[in-house]
C-alpha cells in the first residue's frame, strides 16, 4: 500500500485522564487532542509531569487505579476491526476508524501487540527475569499468532487472548507453550533489532544482557505483534550517549523498514529534532502546541515551546539556564487548577487575554500547526502586559 499524503493511523481527541487521590482530582490528562500518521515518529515532548506518560498509558489501556480515562476519543484506523464492530456498535466506527475507547475490555485488551505496543525506559518493565528472552518474545510471537489465525472473530477477539491473560497462562508451571515456530521468528527479531548472535542469546536470560542489549530485547519484544503503533516511553532516557544513538537508529530504521508509526516521548528537544516527523508539546496536562518538526523549531508559537527551545535567555541568572524554564510546573489537583491559561504565571509574555483559558488557534504556517495560546493569532502588546508581580501570592505560589 503506498499513499501520496500517508494517512492517519490514529486520532486522539479531548483525551482527558484523571487521577481520583486523597489529595483531590489529579487532571494528569486535560483536553488533549493530536494525530498520529501511518509510518512517521510522532514526538510528544514536554517537562517532567506534564502528562506524556499518561496520555501514552491512556492510548494502549494501561491507566491504573486509581487513573481513569473520564472523557474523550481515540480513533484507531483498522478496516477489519471497523467491519467486526459495525454492527454492535455503529457509534464506536466511523469509515475505518474505530474508537477504541468504546471497545469492550476485552476487545481493546486484544489490541495490545498487534495494534498498539509500549516499550518503557526500563527494560525490566517489560521483560520477566526469571525466563529467557527468547522465551518471552516467543510468546509475544504467540499473541499475534493467535490474533491473526481468527481475525474476523470477534468471538475470539472477546475471549481474550491479549499479553496478560496469556502471560498469567503461562505462569503456570509446564503450562507455557511456545511453538518451534515462534521460537525462530523469536530469533529473527534479536537479529532484526541488532542482537549479534541471536541465535544462541536466546536462550539467555535478561541478568546476563548489557543494556543497551536489553533495550534491544524489549523493543523485540514490542515488535513480535508487528504492531501499527509502536509508543516508546523515554526508551533512551537510562543508557549512555553512545547507546543511546544507537536505539535511536534503531527505532528510526524500524520504523521505515516495517511501516510502523512510533510515538517518541521524549523531555529531550535533541532527541525529537533528530527523530520526530511531527510533534505535540505537552505542559500541564495539555498539548499546548503542535505541527510539523520545522513547525516547532523554526516557527515556535507557544512562549512555552520558546522556552523548551532554550530561546529565551535568562540574563538574571546564566547559571540557571540549564533549567528551561523558570518557575514550576503547576498543580495537577482541580480544585487548584486556575481557569486562565496554565502557563500564563511562568510566561514572559503574559497578557490580560491570558486570564481565560485559551482555544486552540491555528499559527499559520502549516495546516497542522495549532497552539493553545492567545499569540498564534495574535501579536503580544504590550499595553496589556500582565506586571511582573501579578502572579506573586496570587492564586499560585
Ligand atoms: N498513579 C498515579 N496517581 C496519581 N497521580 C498520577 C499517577 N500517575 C501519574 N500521575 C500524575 O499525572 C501527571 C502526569 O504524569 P506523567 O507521568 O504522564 O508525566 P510525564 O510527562 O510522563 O513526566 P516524566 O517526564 O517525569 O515521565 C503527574 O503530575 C502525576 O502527578
Ligand atoms: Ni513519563
Amino acid at each position: 500500500m503506498v499513499a501520496d499524503t500517508p494517512e492517519d493511523v490514529l486520532r486522539v481527541r479531548n483525551l482527558h485522564t484523571e487521577f481520583y487521590t486523597e489529595e483531590g482530582q489529579v487532571n494528569a490528562v486535560h483536553g488533549v487532542d493530536f494525530t498520529v500518521r501511518g509510518g512517521e515518529v510522532f514526538g510528544l515532548v514536554g517537562e517532567s509531569g506534564s502528562g506524556k506518560s499518561v496520555t501514552a498509558l491512556s492510548v494502549v489501556d494501561l491507566v491504573e487505579d486509581p487513573g481513569r480515562v473520564s472523557e474523550g476519543e481515540i480513533w484507531y484506523r483498522n478496516a477489519d476491526l471497523a467491519d467486526r464492530v459495525r454492527e454492535d456498535d455503529p457509534e464506536a466506527v466511523d469509515g475505518d476508524f474505530v474508537d477504541v475507547l468504546r471497545l469492550p475490555e476485552a476487545e481493546r485488551r486484544a489490541l495490545r501487540g498487534p495494534s498498539f505496543s509500549m516499550i518503557f525506559q526500563d527494560p525490566m518493565s517489560s521483560l520477566d527475569p526469571s525466563m529467557t528472552v527468547g522465551k518471552q518474545i516467543a510468546e509475544a510471537v504467540e499473541v499475534q499468532r493467535r490474533a491473526s489465525s481468527n481475525p474476523r472473530s470477534t468471538r475470539s477477539r472477546t475471549q481474550g487472548y491479549g499479553l496478560g491473560s496469556l502471560l498469567v497462562d503461562s505462569m503456570i508451571p509446564g503450562r507455557s507453550y511456545v511453538s518451534e515456530e515462534s521460537m525462530e521468528r523469536a530469533v529473527e527479531l534479536l537479529d532484526l533489532v541488532g542482537i549479534p548472535d541471536a541465535e544462541d542469546r536466546v536462550d539467555e536470560y535478561p541478568h546476563q544482557f548489557s543494556g543497551g542489549m536489553l533495550q534491544r530485547a524489549m523493543i523485540a519484544q514490542a515488535l513480535a505483534g508487528e504492531p501499527d503503533v509502536l509508543i516508546a516511553d523515554e526508551p533512551t532516557t537510562a543508557l549512555d550517549v553512545t547507546i543511546q544513538a544507537q536505539i535511536l537508529g534503531l527505532l528510526r530504521r524500524l520504523q521505515r523498514e516495517e511501516d510502523m508509526s512510533v510515538v517518541l516521548i521524549t523531555h529531550n528537544l535533541g532527541v525529537i529534532a533528530r527523530m520526530a516527523d511531527r510533534v505535540g508539546v505537552m505542559y500541564a496536562g495539555e498539548v499546548v502546541e503542535r505541527g510539523t518538526l520545522d513547525d516547532i523549531f523554526e516557527d515556535p508559537t507557544h512562549p512555552y515551546t520558546h522556552g523548551l527551545l532554550g530561546s529565551i535567555p535568562d540574563l538574571d541568572d546564566p547559571a540557571e539556564r540549564l533549567q528551561p524554564i523558570e518557575g514550576n510546573v503547576p498543580s495537577l489537583v482541580d480544585a487548584e487548577m486556575p481557569d486562565r491559561c496554565y502557563f500564563a504565571d511562568r510566561c514572559p509574555n503574559a497578557m490580560e487575554q491570558c486570564l481565560e483559558k485559551p482555544a486552540e488557534r491555528s499559527c499559520g504556517g502549516s495546516d497542522q500547526h495549532a497552539a493553545k495560546c492567545v499569540l498564534a493569532d495574535g501579536e503580544y502588546d504590550e499595553s496589556r502586559a500582565l506586571p511582573d508581580d501579578y502572579f506573586d501570592g496570587g492564586d499560585d505560589e
